[in-house]
């Protein structure tokens, strides 16, 4: 017989037709589905006593039937089913609306178990349910599933049941049994009988732990063996710089790289001399200095005889990072060019000629650098920044330009711990998790809109010293040209305010790409000294002279996305300001305001923001691929995911220790087709 766990749910007794649709739409396709789905709460049966319960509470309660019990009848065709039952001293009365076939369970003399609402006022149980008698077997928790219209709570009940009673011996067991006895874990059969039928707390507990490293385990050995594959199946390239050369570069920067910048220094460049295919996320607060890390990476690149390509969000940036790596790269030979969306016919003809040709190092641009027609000679190295704002499948096409380079993603949002191991679980991390010295923490105040005015006099006491300001304009959730409404009216607002003593500049992001470069330009120059906006400047532009940053609306932006707008200021040896003007009407708007003036800790602020808005948030769930647990979530089961981590990483190298069973039983929980080789090599 071919039944197996992994068949359709439909081989039980049962379903078909609209019962296995509603199971489909619920996400249940197979029995292992269906014994996977677990409750997400449980009714507390547990027996109650008369003094620990409070008005309207729902409550188990146990004590002998006095007398028989009476039915009567009022309304249309309604029931009363009427009993008193004695529960040691005290009597209290239980009725049951519209069930009078229960009458037959109700003995005088007998003991009962009732689970109903309590009216402490009428000393009366509105009964819900008969949970133990003679008759019925008596359970502390019941299982409650979330289920759909169209499919019941006792039906999925008892179709969970059934399933379990002729699967229960083939419930995968994917954990080897060294870790299960490394952490004390239940077998998985235990746990899935005890998500479904505890008849304890302790054993509810002990199934919970069981699922949650199971899946936190099976994610992670998932990620394991996808990164093998990609390390094995494709070899990468083996950047072969002179360590003498780089350490002359190195020597040459304007200033001594933190201890921090010196660490990720060294890891990618191990990671780019030896033969395998980089994988690496560079991860680094607001200004920590993740671009001069960039630039020494190219360097080594270009140092070997190949070519190198950083890939960046917005045009800004490109230009900003094309001249300041001009800058570095010049004086050395270095070739490097811009390309964007906005990059003239005849320039991008010459750029595209001088990739192919390989007279050109460097290429600095936008998603303008993964159009078809750009090919390079010898790609050795991809930097992609920012990568969350980039799809999956544009990182694949950058990189599969050339003969499979090394790459690496940096991102200035600081990814909780949590996050970047689950999603980015496949690759290398690296953290910069230190400021350049000399810095001095960005001062954060909060006010109410009315108190705008006030702000413009701040401002320009900081404007008197020479320094520069951001003003980042109200949100309009519906359209982008309301927002732009709102920057211009802002901007009208300052110009007319500081006229004739200083410049007020706009940019937001319907301007052409001409238009918003001339205005960044007039800003670094500090022809321009305050710059309204919208949140076009939000990722990496880098003004060190700014020294105020008003946000408004503040509390409509994450905290993450804040963090990153105040970031912007606080770049050079100025102290700086930021200001949020918002009048939150939310608890948890008022409690971000607050933490955002408490802290300018990143990593902090991206934990707390995965805890208030939850991970699906961050960078929306689908996009970024995080795994949807069951039961698991990566905030609170942090240990529980690093162990998995950990072991997974151990168990990879070591084959032996899954059993031919454990190994069906991953790779099935992994979706590797048979085909397919599990490589553990
Ligand atoms: N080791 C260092 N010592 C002093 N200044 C540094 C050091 N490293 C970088 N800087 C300077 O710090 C500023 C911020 O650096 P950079 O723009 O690389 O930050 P970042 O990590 O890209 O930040 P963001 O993500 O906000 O763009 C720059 O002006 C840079 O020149």
């Amino acid at each position: 017989m071919d039944e197996s766990i992994y068949s359709s749910v439909s081989i039980l007794k049962g379903v078909a037709g609209k019962r296995l649709e509603a199971l489909n739409q619920l996400g249940i396709y197979t029995v292992l589905d269906l014994l996977s789905y677990y409750p997400f709460r449980y009714e507390d049966l547990q027996v109650k006593d008369l003094s620990d319960i409070t008005d309207q509470e729902k409550v188990t309660l146990k004590g002998v039937v006095i007398a028989d019990p009476v039915i009567n009848s009022f309304g249309y065709r309604k029931t009363r089913l009427i009993f008193r039952i004695a529960i040691e001293q005290d009597v209290i009365m239980v009725t049951f609306f519209n069930q009078p076939y229960l009458k037959g369970q109700v003995k005088a003399g007998e003991e009962i178990t009732i689970y109903g609402r309590w009216d402490s006022k009428r000393s009366s149980l509105a009964g819900m349910k008969i949970i133990g008698s003679k008759t019925a077997e008596q359970k502390e928790f019941e299982a409650v599933y979330s289920v759909s219209k169209s499919i019941q709570q006792k039906t999925l009940f008892n179709l969970v049941t059934q399933a379990y009673e002729l699967f229960a011996d083939q419930i995968p067991e994917i954990i080897p049994v060294s870790l299960k006895e490394k952490y004390r874990l239940i077998s998985h059969k235990e746990a899935v009988y005890a998500m479904h039928f505890p008849t304890d707390e302790e054993q509810s507990k002990q199934a919970r732990r069981q699922i949650i490293f199971e899946e936190l385990f099976t994610f992670q050995m998932k990620l394991q063996v996808l990164r093998r594959q990609e390390k094995s199946v494709k070899q990468g390239i083996e950047i072969a710089y002179h360590v003498a050369h780089l350490r002359t570069f190195i020597a040459s920067l304007p200033f001594e790289l933190t201890a921090a910048q010196k660490r990720v220094v060294n890891e990618i460049c191990a990671d780019l001399k030896s033969p395998y295919h980089m994988q690496r996320l560079l991860q680094g607060d607001v200004g920590s200095g993740k671009t001069i890390v960039a630039a020494i990476a190219l360097f080594a690149t270009v140092d070997a005889g190949f070519q190198g390509a950083l890939m960046v969000p917005t045009e800004i940036l490109a230009e900003q990072h094309m001249e300041s790596l001009d800058q570095l790269f010049d004086p050395l030979q270095v070739k490097v060019a811009l390309l964007t969306g906005s990059t003239k016919p005849k320039l991008r003809k010459e750029i595209l000629e001088q990739l192919a040709n390989g007279s050109l190092d460097v290429v600095i641009g936008t998603h303008a650098l993964i159009q078809e027609d750009v090919q390079f000679k010898q790609l050795g190295l991809v930097i992609t920044d920012e990568q969350h704002r980039f799809g999956v499948e544009q990182r694949k096409i950058l990189r599969n330009k050339g003969n499979n380079p090394d790459v690496l993603f940096m991102t200035a949002t600081p990814i909780p711990r949590t996050l970047a191991i689950t999603v980015f679980g496949e690759m290398d991390v690296s953290i910069i998790d230190e400021l350049p010295a000399g810095r001095i923490p960005i001062e954060t105040t909060w006010i109410r809109p009315k108190m705008f005015e006030s702000t413009l006099e701040f401002i320009e006491s900081e404007l008197v010293k020479g320094a520069q300001a951001y003003v980042i304009c109200p949100l309009i959730e519906e359209s982008e040209s309301l927002d732009v409404k709102n920057a211009v009216d802002i901007y009208e607002k300052l110009a007319t305010y500081y006229e004739g003593r200083y410049q007020v500049g706009l940019l937001h992001g319907k301007m052409k790409a001409a238009e918003k470069d001339t205005i960044m330009q007039q800003f670094k120059e500090n022809q321009v000294q305050v710059l309204v906006s919208t949140t076009v400047i939000e990722v990496g532009v880098n003004v060190p002279n700014a020294t105020t940053m008003v946000i408004y609306d503040a509390d409509r932006f994450g905290l993450s996305q804040l963090h990153q707008l105040r970031g912007r200021v606080g770049r050079g040896s100025k102290k700086s300001y930021c200001i949020l003007v918002a009048n939150p009407k939310t608890e948890i708007g008022q409690e971000r305001m607050k933490i955002m003036t408490e802290t300018t800790d990143g990593f902090l602020l991206s934990e707390k923001d995965l805890e208030l808005r939850g991970s699906g948030d961050l960078f929306g769930r689908k996009q970024s691929g995080v795994p949807d647990f069951k039961v698991a979530d990566i905030v609170t089961d942090f240990g529980a995911l690093e162990a998995a981590r950990n072991e997974a990483q151990q168990l990879i190298k070591q084959p032996a220790f899954f059993t031919d069973a454990t190994y069906h039983a991953l790779r099935m929980a992994v979706g590797i087709e048979d085909t397919e080789k599990l490589s553990f090599d």
